[in-house]
């Protein structure tokens, strides 16, 4: 069973075209973990190392469970954050900001590590979330394949979407392994991607006070 909080950002995102493309997959946790396992054996097997060696021979479950519960776990809605809120009594009407939230997700298109940091605002209206929630939600979306756009705005609905708010921001700058140990081999680089709603799309200000400092 999902959690009402976990349906509302699935049919938000799927809405807006922004949900990571899934196919209907009926195998439980454990069947992916073996087959993944399998999998991974021939591929370690086909690179020509020797899956007898005592240091390889989990190598192939290892990845599997890596996958699965840990830099993938991001693909299960059961895994969502439990989002705990409370009524906005203290009328705190102006920006909310959390800085360097640490982003470690994977690369969809190579499967290798980006790694960086976000930042997250909005606006309360009627409510507020419990502050760590929002560091939950970033992970649950860095836990999946990505691409640094989508990421961004996933995390963007998904607050909207909670918060009954347009009024939210989302920035985050990372460093792409793709980028700095393979291909192009720039480790100097960096990528900043910025999903902005309500006044921080707006209102000039707000935007600038959202990106500065
Ligand atoms: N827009 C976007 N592109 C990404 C992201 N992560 C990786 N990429 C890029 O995805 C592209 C895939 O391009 P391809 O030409 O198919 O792959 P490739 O031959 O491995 O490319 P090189 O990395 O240039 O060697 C590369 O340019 C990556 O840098 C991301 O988060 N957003
Ligand atoms: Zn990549």
């Amino acid at each position: 069973m999902l959690s009402p909080e976990a349906l509302a950002v699935q049919a938000a995102l799927i809405e807006r075209g922004l949900e990571t493309p899934l196919k209907e997959n009926v195998l439980d946790r454990d069947q992916k973990v073996e087959r993944i396992r399998d999998l991974m054996a021939q591929v370690v097997a086909t690179l020509g190392l020797d899956l007898n060696d005592d240091s390889l021979a989990d190598t192939p479950a290892r990845i599997a469970r890596m996958y699965v519960d840990e830099v993938f776990s991001g693909l299960d809605y059961r895994h969502f954050p439990k989002i705990s809120q409370i009524e906005n009594k203290m009328g705190v009407d102006d920006m909310i900001r959390i800085r360097d939230i640490e982003v470690l997700s994977t690369c969809e298109h190579h499967f290798v590590t980006i790694d960086g940091k976000a930042r997250v605002a909005y606006i309360p209206g009627d409510r507020v979330i419990g502050l760590s929630k929002i560091n939950r939600i970033v992970r649950f979306f860095a836990q999946r394949p990505q691409v640094q756009e989508r990421l961004t705005h996933q995390i963007l609905v998904a607050l909207q979407t909670l918060l009954g708010v347009e009024d939210v921001a989302v920035q985050i700058d990372a460093t792409h392994y793709c980028v700095k140990a393979r291909g192009v081999m720039d480790g100097g680089s960096a990528t900043e991607t910025v999903a902005l709603g309500g006044a921080f799309s707006s209102d000039q200000n707000r935007r600038r006070e959202f990106l500065a400092g």
